[in-house]
């Protein structure tokens, strides 16, 4: 699997409509872009935006309502190995150990006993997991299972890695340790990997490249290049192109934050300004 120029994710006009009882509901529209074999990209973008209904279309789960979505130029017509995806709850059999469950696609794949465990070994050394491979999930923390779930994915050999807000539920430390060891193991298996998040940081520390998208029908609002060299360094993030990068996606994702509030909220309303209080103090007026 590493070292091979595969992974080529192209999205090109793509539209993904839910039909409701209510009616349709236009999630995302006209949305185009790529990630490059062993690329690491990022969306980022307002709570609704569409991001992981992208992301479910990539994988395989969710059928597009218009436009195209290929792997390496072929069509996505359902979940495969060869595209492995993460979501933020943590998705192991509690029956089984660590290993089993890293083993348990290649299993399905008719992969040999002693291949499998040649493979899940090495992924949980790189993940540092060996400890733990005779470990049922619920002796494991939070961090260790999500780590257990990325090897799980990678097992098969697959060309991408689909992250939905993989970090989401941990604690701040525990997050930045899983980044580096993400980053780790991308650097050496050369993935192309699409991530969401909701941080602004965790996008910039792991990218190449970052997409925004627009409030609901999402779309991109714009593409960010990560200039910041490799290996990335906790310390970078203290630097002032990382500084200049973080204020300058927020506010890109800041208008359309309020947007996508339809209104309910405006700028003068953040600022305390939008009721007149006639020159008096809220305590009195309530
Ligand atoms: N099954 C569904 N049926 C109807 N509408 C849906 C369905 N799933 C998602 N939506 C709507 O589609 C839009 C996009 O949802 P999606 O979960 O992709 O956004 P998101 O950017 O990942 O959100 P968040 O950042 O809050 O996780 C939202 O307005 C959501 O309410």
């Amino acid at each position: 699997m590493a070292g091979t120029a595969r992974g080529l994710i192209e999205v090109q006009d793509f539209c993904l409509r839910y039909e409701t009882m209510e009616g349709a509901v236009e999630a995302v529209s006209d949305t185009s872009l790529t990630v490059r074999p062993g690329e690491f990209v990022s969306i980022v973008g307002p709570s609704g935006c569409g991001k992981s209904t992208l992301l479910n279309a990539l994988a395989g789960f969710l059928t597009p309502s218009g436009g195209r979505v290929t792997v390496d130029g072929e069509p996505i017509f359902g979940p495969s190995a060869d595209r492995g995806m993460i979501f933020q709850q943590y998705s192991l059999f509690p029956w089984k150990t660590v290993r089993q469950n890293v083993e348990f696609g290649l299993k399905m794949s008719g992969v040999s006993r002693g291949e499998r465990e040649r493979r899940a070994r090495t992924l949980l050394g790189l993940a540092g997991l060996t400890p733990f491979e005779n470990h049922y999930p619920d002796r494991l923390s939070g961090g260790m299972k999500q780590r257990v779930g990325i090897v799980r994915a990678l097992a098969t050999g697959p060309r991408i890695l689909l992250l939905d807000e993989p970090f989401g539920a941990l604690d701040a430390q525990t997050r930045l340790i899983m980044q580096q060891i993400l980053t780790n193991m991308w650097q050496q298996l050369k993935i192309s990997v699409l991530f969401v998040t909701h941080d602004i940081d965790e996008a910039i520390f792991l990218s190449d490249r970052i997409y925004v998208m627009t409030a609901r029908p999402g779309s991109i609002k714009a593409e960010i290049v990560v200039p910041l060299p490799r290996p990335r360094e906790p310390a970078m993030t203290l630097s002032s192109e990382f500084l200049g990068l973080r204020r300058g996606l927020m506010s890109l994702i800041r208008e359309e934050s309020i947007r996508a509030m339809g209104g309910e909220v405006s700028l003068d309303a953040l600022k305390g300004l939008a009721i007149n209080l006639e020159g008096q103090d809220l305590a009195t007026v309530l």
